[in-house]
This record gives structure tokens, sequence and C-alpha cells, in this order.
């Protein structure tokens, strides 16, 4: 008989809400009453103090924690693939290459990481629409992302909407206090699988052709998409067409995510060579050898593996981060160049020298140069129309329409900015630059509020440089901590952790990584031991704490509780403004 007891199910997205909601019917409506409430309808006196809260993602922990009575038990959901609906998958010969693509980056991430623990006969590669896609790919996946595809030869493999895994299902399991009857929870599961499997055509399967052209050596961004409002941007771009039309080599340099590939694609797109392949090659963190492999192919053992040079043809190369090449390799790309003409490495036959060479890197070369790290004729070469990006904080004119564009791009145009949190993003010094300010818009869109307020921002925005003089000043240096956890993506997560560990410390307790990880997943942050233990190792590295193995455990360290002291006061500052 159902009792009086609800589970309450919590989302930013209906879509979604309304999914879970339907796997969760299927499995234990019957035992009890499930409420589905979308996060903007939710309000105080809802929930009962023995209901269950579920939530659809352990960001929402902090915006509903106010409306939920503080002693019902919260699961965040967990979403897992719906391994019914991998038939495909499963028959495919092993080895294939398949790339995956989903919506967000931590959705890629986690349908990677499932795939790989469960039908690890294939090798799979996650998509990241600013790289080139790697070669050989045989099959595209996704969970039912097809806007989010690529255009492409390959065939794509959609296998339906990921749904919630059979943990999430336990440890409601737990909450409810079911003991006995866990079994007829699994066996309505896996029903839950077939029943929510998307129907496909007889015959044909989920293995669809997808369109036209090949998408791997291909520029995808023309001059179009380059936004430039600013006037030094539009001086970039009016150089860049200027460029375009010559086959000389050109040189872009900037900082980290100002855009120097889209611009390498665009001035590739924009010359007479664009019907020719662009290949993009990063010459950083590679050896020589194998950078000599992949500019100029190989011919070892009967096998040839042929490079990026003869794959261009008459296109362009773009190499990345062209300062890290050592001064072999850079002597032998400027003899092709010079002699128009190169070998595979230990072959014989002479191959032309057609691409045209689009390079780039942070700071110009002339340092390297004058160092002796650089080949003088190379640099010449490379150099001979050479174009700097400028970085985003020295052309804020541009900042309106790349927000619109990154919304766009997302399909999210209708999040709404407020001025507040416009003059905060105005404000910030973006020293990732557009990457930064497209990660920044991507994580705002998924927190799937409509009006973003300044309390959603991420951290290092919310706390202003120029806020600090006025404040008291730890001994370390809060602006370069920030900077340095905010490197690794994880400043919330860090300082969630130095706050457990304050409060343990006025209880006179050390923590183990044990008791952090329970009390971490208590608010809602769910890390494995290796990502406990990286965000651990910098913060110990920062001087924020005090790390001791075994049963000592650790604790925060003076530093670190000033580092949040002066944390909070600057979110506080910031709040007064
Ligand atoms: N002017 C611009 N207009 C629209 N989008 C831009 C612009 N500049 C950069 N972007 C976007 O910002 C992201 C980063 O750009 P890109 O990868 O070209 O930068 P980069 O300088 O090559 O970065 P890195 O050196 O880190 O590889 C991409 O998503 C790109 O599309």
């Amino acid at each position: 008989m159902k009792s009086n007891r609800a589970i309450h199910i919590i989302a930013i997205q209906e879509n979604y809400l309304e999914e879970i909601t339907k796997q969760m019917k299927d499995v234990l409506g019957h035992e009890i009453m499930i409420r589905p409430t979308a996060l903007k309808e939710l309000r105080a006196n809802m929930v009962q103090d023995d209901d269950i809260v579920v939530l659809s993602h352990h960001m929402i922990k902090g915006l509903v924690s106010q409306l939920i009575p503080a002693e019902c038990p919260c699961i965040i959901a967990k979403r897992d693939v719906n391994f019914a609906n991998a038939r495909e998958l499963i028959n495919l010969p092993p080895g294939q290459k398949i790339l995956v693509v989903n919506d967000t980056k931590t959705n890629i991430e986690e349908t990677v990481a499932s795939l790989r623990e469960t039908i690890f006969e294939h090798e799979y590669y996650p998509y990241n629409p600013d790289e080139s896609i790697p070669d050989s790919i045989d099959y595209i996946l996704t969970p039912g992302e097809l806007d989010f595809l690529p255009t492409g030869l390959i065939d794509v493999i959609n296998i339906g909407s990921r749904l919630l895994d059979i943990e999430t299902f336990y440890e409601i399991a737990a909450a409810l206090g079911f003991k006995n009857n866990q079994t007829q929870i699994v066996k309505r599961y896996f029903k839950t699988l077939v029943s929510l499997s998307p129907e496909f055509d007889e015959g044909k399967g989920s293995i669809q052709s997808n369109q036209i052209k090949d998408i791997r050596n291909v520029a995808s961004y023309s001059f179009q998409d380059v936004i430039a409002v600013s006037e030094s941007m539009q001086k970039v771009v009016q150089l860049g067409k200027e460029f375009a039309k010559t086959p000389l080599p050109v040189h872009l340099y900037g900082e980290d995510g100002t855009g120097k590939s889209m611009l390498a694609q665009a001035i590739h797109h924009h010359s007479n060579q664009s019907g020719n392949p662009f290949i993009s090659i990063n010459c950083k963190s590679k050896s020589t050898d194998m950078l000599e492999r992949e500019l100029f192919g190989s011919e070892e053992n009967h096998m040839i593996s042929i490079g990026a040079f003869e794959i261009a043809e008459n296109g362009t190369v773009y190499l990345e981060d062209v300062d890290e090449l050592l001064i072999p390799l850079q002597n032998r790309i400027f003899r092709a160049i010079k002699e128009k003409k190169f070998q595979r490495v230990g072959g014989t036959k002479t191959i032309p020298f057609q691409a045209r060479l689009i390079s780039c890197s942070k700071q110009g070369l002339i340092w390297q140069t004058a160092s002796g790290e650089f080949n003088c004729s190379f640099y010449e070469a490379l150099t001979s129309l050479s174009l700097k990006v400028p970085s985003l904080k020295d052309r804020r004119e541009d900042f309106v329409a790349l927000i619109e564009d990154i919304k766009g791009r997302l399909k999210k145009t209708d999040i709404i900015l407020n001025q507040d949190v416009m003059n905060q993003l105005l404000n910030y010094e973006w020293p990732g630059n557009v990457t930064e300010l497209y990660n920044t818009i991507t994580y705002l869109s998924f927190l799937g509020e409509q009006t973003i307020e300044v309390e959603l921002l991420p951290l290092r925005i919310r706390i202003e440089e120029s806020n600090f003089a006025s404040l008291p000043q730890p001994e370390i240096n809060p602006n370069e901590a920030i900077r340095k956890i905010e490197a690794h993506g994880f400043l919330e997560e860090s300082v969630e952790i130095l706050r457990i560990f304050e409060c343990g410390k006025r209880k006179r307790t050390s923590y183990g990584r044990l008791t952090l990880k329970k009390h971490l997943e208590e608010n809602g942050i769910k890390l494995t031991e290796q990502q406990l233990r990286m965000r651990m190792e910098v913060l110990q590295e920062l001087d924020l704490l005090i790390v001791r193995q075994g049963r000592a455990g650790s604790t925060i360290s003076q530093n670190g509780e000033e580092f949040l002291r002066f944390i909070s006061n600057s979110i506080l500052e910031n709040s007064k403004r």
C-alpha cells in the first residue's frame, strides 16, 4: 500500500525531468508517490520532513536547500548510457574507432568513461568541436544529441538518451528502508531500459548515415564567424583576408584562447585553396620523432603512413604552438619549404611540398630566435606575414556580440544576463580569453536559470581584483591561489573542501580522505579517490591544507583559513556594491 511519503524529483530542464520521472514511476511508482517539480516551480512547504528528494544535478543543491526540510534525504541522480540500446555497437567487429558526441563536455566525458568500462572492445574519442577530429574514425556515437553532431561522411550510432543508473535506485531504496525488494527493483529497472529505448527502423538499426563532407581535415570557421566589433579585431580580420589571398606562410600570435585557431581556419577558407584539406598539428608536448612522422609520414616494415604535408596537398597545415618545435625538426621543415619537396621518414620517394603553412605561438618567435632556440631562417620563412591577435581584456567592445554568439552556438539564446552580471564580466580580466568566456557562458547556461544573477557567477569572476587592496591580505597571494586552483578547473570544489576542514578544525577534528569524501557527497560533490587526491595535493602545494598520511588525517592551515575568510569577505563586498 502506498504511504503518504513522496519522492520529489527536482530538475532544471523540463524534458530531462519528464524522462527521469517516467523511469522513476516505472520502477517505484507503485510503492511510493513520485512528484516531479521543475526547479523554478519549487516552493517552501512542498516537501515534507519524511519525503525523499532526488536532484538532477549536484549544482542545484545549494539553490534548493532553503526550500526543503534539512532532515530530508537528498539524492543526486546519476545517469548512464542505456545499454539496451547499444546492440549495434556491441555487434560491431572489435577495435572500431568511435567519436563520442554529447551536449556538454562533462556529459561527453561521462559517456566515454561509461562506454570504456562496459563496451571495452572499441576505442572511444571525446568530441571537441574546436579540435580537428582524429584520423580514421569509423563511427560517431551520440546518446540522442543529434543537434550537436558534426557533419561528415561517417555513420552515426544513436543510442538514445542516457537514463538514471542503477546506483541511484539503490540509494533511493536504502533511504526508503526497502531491504527485501532490491531484486524486484533491479528487474523493473532493466524493464525500463528496454521500454524507454527509442524505436529504430527495422533492419536499419540505430546506425544512420551522416551528411555530406568529410569532417576531418576541413576548416570549420570562416571570417563570417569571427566576431569583430572592436577596431583592433576588425583590423585583424581585414589583414587576415589580405593574407589569405597570398600563398605565403602566416604566423599568428596571441594569448591562449584568443581565437588563433579560428583565424587560421578562416584564412584557409578565404584562400584559393579552400577546397583542399586544412590540417591542424599541435607541436606541444610531443617527441620530435613522433612529430616528424605526423608531419612527413613514414615508410617502415612495409607499412606506409601518410603525413600531414602529404595529406594537405595544396591545402593548409596549421602548426599550433610552433615555438615548441626543437631545432632539428625546424631545420627539416625549413629544408622542405625551401626545396619544395621532402621524403617520408624511412622512405626514398620524393614527395612535392605544396602546402601553405600557418603557424601560431603565444608570444611571437623573436625571443626564441634571439636566444638561439629558433632557427633564424626558419623564423623568417614562417613569419613573412605575421598577425597579433589581441587579448580579450583589450577589446571589450567585442564582449556583448561574443556572448550573444556563444549563446547562439549553445542554442541558449533565451538566457538573460542582468546588468550587474554584465558589469562583473566586463570588469574581469579573462586570462583564458574567449575560451574562458565560452566555458563560463556554457556553465551559466547549464544552470537552467533564465535570468543569471551575480550570485550564480563562478567565484573567480565574483572576486574582483580591485577589492583585494581594501581587504586584509593573507600571507599567500589570494589572487595567485585562485588562478592556480582555477587553472585546474576546481575552485568551487576546493573552497568546499577547505570549508569542511575548517568546520572540522572548529570541532578539533582532522579528517581522512574517506570522511572528507562522505562530507563532500553530502554537499552534492561526488569525486573519485583520484580526483580528491589531486585537489588535496594542489591545496597542499599552495599551503592551504596540511595533508598527513594515515590516521592522523588532514587539517586546514592558517593560510587556508585566511584564504576562506578572504573569499567570504570579497563576496560580501561585491554583494554590497
Ligand atoms: N572573434 C571570435 N569570434 C567568435 N568566436 C571566437 C572568437 N575568438 C575565439 N572564438 C572562440 O573561442 C574559442 C577559442 O578559440 P581558438 O581555439 O581559436 O583560440 P586559440 O587562440 O587557438 O586558443 P589556444 O591557443 O588555447 O588553442 C573557440 O570556441 C572559438 O570559436
